[in-house]
């Protein structure tokens, strides 16, 4: 029998690319929700439902439209500095929500599928962090990411939480882009762009964060898998990695500190996930950096 699929947030840079995958796959009935109208409407093999899931009759309505046996999450707000300047409405989507779609999950008997982050850790350290480390989060972002985890495990029986890092890949109009475009970008205009040279995360690859997503649909564990890149190095190297393999003038890159960034939200200095438990219990294999950049920029 095929598994209805429901990805919630299907407008989103993440979701969008799950939604897309899946539905060329005919094993499962996909449909999309998310706040605002289908941004790519006939684009591919699913149905698309325009939904608030702050709003427990929408919710309630949705379940029962679709039925699903699979809810993939990956809305959220997911903006740090936003979050931390509105905290009621990142509690609302990233917290509340997510609690609501926990329950309603189990109450239907559905695999809940909901996607985290490397900010639920305080980036103290100088090693790879694994999903048995203790999460500590240094900003209100991360705070509820990582309360929106511990509802969906207190709540599910049968769920995944996928933590991913900086998603990269291209971005439809509408979606917000990522510092790899950002690099490009500049670089491209000949423009100056200064990026920090003490931050270390592990980069996804969004077609990535789709395989590790669809494996954890038929996977029969429970639990947090880190779904993200293997390569760990701060946002300058990335950049220069941009740069490289671009083929565009390394001058113009200008490397700071976080101190000299100024950024207002405190970021974890150290992010980098493990994908170990991932490679061995799902079979993850992500792309390396370089081929991330070439997919995205159509090498
Ligand atoms: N992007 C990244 O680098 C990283 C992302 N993450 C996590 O991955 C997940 C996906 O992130 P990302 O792809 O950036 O997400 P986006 O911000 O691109 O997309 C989120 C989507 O959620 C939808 N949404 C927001 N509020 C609601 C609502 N009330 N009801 C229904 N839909 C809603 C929005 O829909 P609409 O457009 O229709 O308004 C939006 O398109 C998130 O959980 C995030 O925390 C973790 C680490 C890094
Ligand atoms: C815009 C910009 C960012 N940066 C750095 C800051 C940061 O370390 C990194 C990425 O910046 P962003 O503002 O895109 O994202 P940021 O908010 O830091 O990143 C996070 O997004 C949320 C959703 C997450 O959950 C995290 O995993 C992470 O990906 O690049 C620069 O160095 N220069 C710049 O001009």
């Amino acid at each position: 029998m095929k598994k209805k699929v429901l990805v919630i947030g299907a407008n989103g840079f993440t979701g969008r690319r799950i939604l897309n995958d899946l539905s060329r796959n005919d094993e499962y009935i996909v449909t999309g929700c998310s706040l605002h109208d289908d941004i790519a409407p006939d684009s591919g093999n699913y149905r698309f439902i325009s939904a608030d899931i702050c709003q427990m009759g929408e919710q309630s309505a949705l379940f029962r439209e679709v039925r699903p046996n699979i809810v993939i999450n990956t809305s959220a707000l997911s903006v740090p500095d936003y979050c931390e300047a509105h905290r009621d409405e990142a509690d609302s989507i990233n917290v509340n929500a997510v609690g609501q779609l926990a329950f309603r999950c189990e109450a239907s008997a559905a695999r809940f599928i909901h996607l985290s982050t490397d900010f639920v850790f305080n980036g103290d350290t100088g090693q790879l962090y694994t999903e048995e480390d203790t999460p500590d989060p240094v900003n209100y972002y991360g705070a509820t990411k990582l309360k929106g985890e511990k509802r969906v495990a207190e709540l599910c029986s049968n769920y995944a939480i996928a933590r991913v890092v900086v998603v990269y890949g291209a971005a439809l109009p509408g979606q917000h882009g990522n510092i790899l475009q950002l690099v490009a970008n500049r670089l491209r205009n000949n423009e100056e762009i200064r990026v920090v040279s003490d931050q270390w995360r592990t980069p996804t690859y969004v077609g990535d964060v789709s395989q590790g997503i669809e494996k954890l649909i038929n996977h029969p564990n429970n639990g947090i898998y880190h779904i993200c890149g293997s390569e760990c190095l701060t946002i300058a190297d990335i950049a220069y990695r941009v740069a490289d393999t671009l083929n565009l003038d390394y001058s113009l890159i200008l490397p700071v500190t976080t101190k000299q960034m100024g950024e207002t939200t405190p970021r974890p200095r150290f992010s980098g996930l493990s994908i170990e438990k991932a490679r061995r219990e799902l079979g993850y294999q992500p792309h390396t950096l370089e081929e991330g950049i070439k997919l995205m920029f159509n090498l």
